[in-house]
């Protein structure tokens, strides 16, 4: 039978190593990257009915509801497969803005997804993939859901199996904005590409560290905070969270409380498979 609600998560990625080989004459920047989901998520509840407009409920504040990545994702479905239901959108925010941590890209994802059961369009993923670059480059591995080494500004995706290891993610007191960033003049563009076997062999540089290091030094601190307790400090994304890869939960649960004290700490495992695929029962 037809569902007539959904509720399911969009989880938070981790960028396991984020590379800056060009830029292209729009200004984009040619990337590879590799993408793990964890176990923290925003939570959405759709309802679709019978009058055509898109109405959200958020605990989003500052964010006006034109400019929210699921009203757009909502209404950028609607229009694309001429729907005329439309759907009342709840939104749980858990996951911080401007972490690095793809919040607002993974909540369009889910949308795309939720919206296309709910609404009966047999869109294939890879439709929907397309439909959400046009939302962001960081939609497509949202809706993609599997653990994946990314080329392109991040959309041409490739599945890699990966360990699942836990993480201790410090979410610093700051907001990055990834346009600034990406047109830092500082910013090294043109950096050699490798392969996926340079990354599973050690590689997991991030060329965009110095630049957010430079501009928001608690980003810095945040990482010689995790040195502490962990050889292996990254930062996700252009920032602002940085986090550390620990072999088991005790050692990222003590990592945790301890850093707990002076810091927002979030600490969870890797997921290969997206909690989003998982609450749906697909692969
Ligand atoms: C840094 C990453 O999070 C890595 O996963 C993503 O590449 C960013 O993805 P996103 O936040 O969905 O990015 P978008 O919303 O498409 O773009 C935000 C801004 O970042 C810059 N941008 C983004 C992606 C990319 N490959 N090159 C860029 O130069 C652009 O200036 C753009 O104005
Ligand atoms: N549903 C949403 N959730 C969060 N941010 C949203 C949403 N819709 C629009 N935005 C806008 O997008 C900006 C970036 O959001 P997001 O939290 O995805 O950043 P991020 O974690 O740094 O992402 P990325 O890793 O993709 O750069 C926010 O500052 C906000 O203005």
């Amino acid at each position: 039978m037809k569902p007539f609600s959904l509720r399911l998560p969009a989880p938070a990625k981790l960028n396991l190593t984020l590379r800056i080989t060009g830029r292209r004459p729009d200004g984009y920047h040619d990337l590879q990257t590799v993408f793990q989901f964890v176990d923290v998520c925003d939570w959405l509840e759709f309802r679709s009915d019978a009058s055509g407009e898109i109405r959200l409920q958020t605990s989003l504040a500052g964010v006006p509801e034109e400019q929210n990545l699921i009203v757009r994702a909502a209404r950028l479905l609607k229009e694309y497969a001429g729907v005329a239901a439309g759907a009342d959108i709840i939104l749980e925010k858990n996951l911080p803005l401007g972490g690095g941590l793809g919040g607002g890209s993974s909540d369009a994802a889910t949308t795309l997804v939720a919206l296309n059961h709910l609404w009966e369009l047999g869109l294939d993923r890879y439709t929907l993939m397309n439909l959400g670059l046009r939302l962001g480059a960081d939609v497509p591995i949202f809706v993609f859901g599997r653990s994946a080494w990314a080329e392109g500004v991040g959309e041409r995706l490739q599945i890699v199996e990966l360990p699942e290891p836990w993480y201790v993610i410090v979410v610093p007191p700051c907001h990055v904005s990834t346009a600034e960033i990406f047109s830092a003049p500082d910013l090294t563009r043109d950096n050699d590409p490798i392969t996926i076997t340079d990354f599973l062999a050690g590689s997991h540089d991030n060329h965009c560290l110095d630049a957010v290091v430079r501009r928001y030094p608690v980003v810095g601190e945040a990482m010689r905070e995790l040195e502490k307790y962990s050889r292996d400090v990254r930062l996700t994304g252009t920032g602002a969270c940085v986090y550390s890869v620990h072999g088991s939960e005790d050692e990222a649960r003590t990592a945790c409380d301890d850093l707990s004290r002076d810091w927002v700490v979030l600490v969870t495992p890797g997921r290969n498979l997206s909690p989003l695929y998982e609450a749906l029962n697909e692969r």
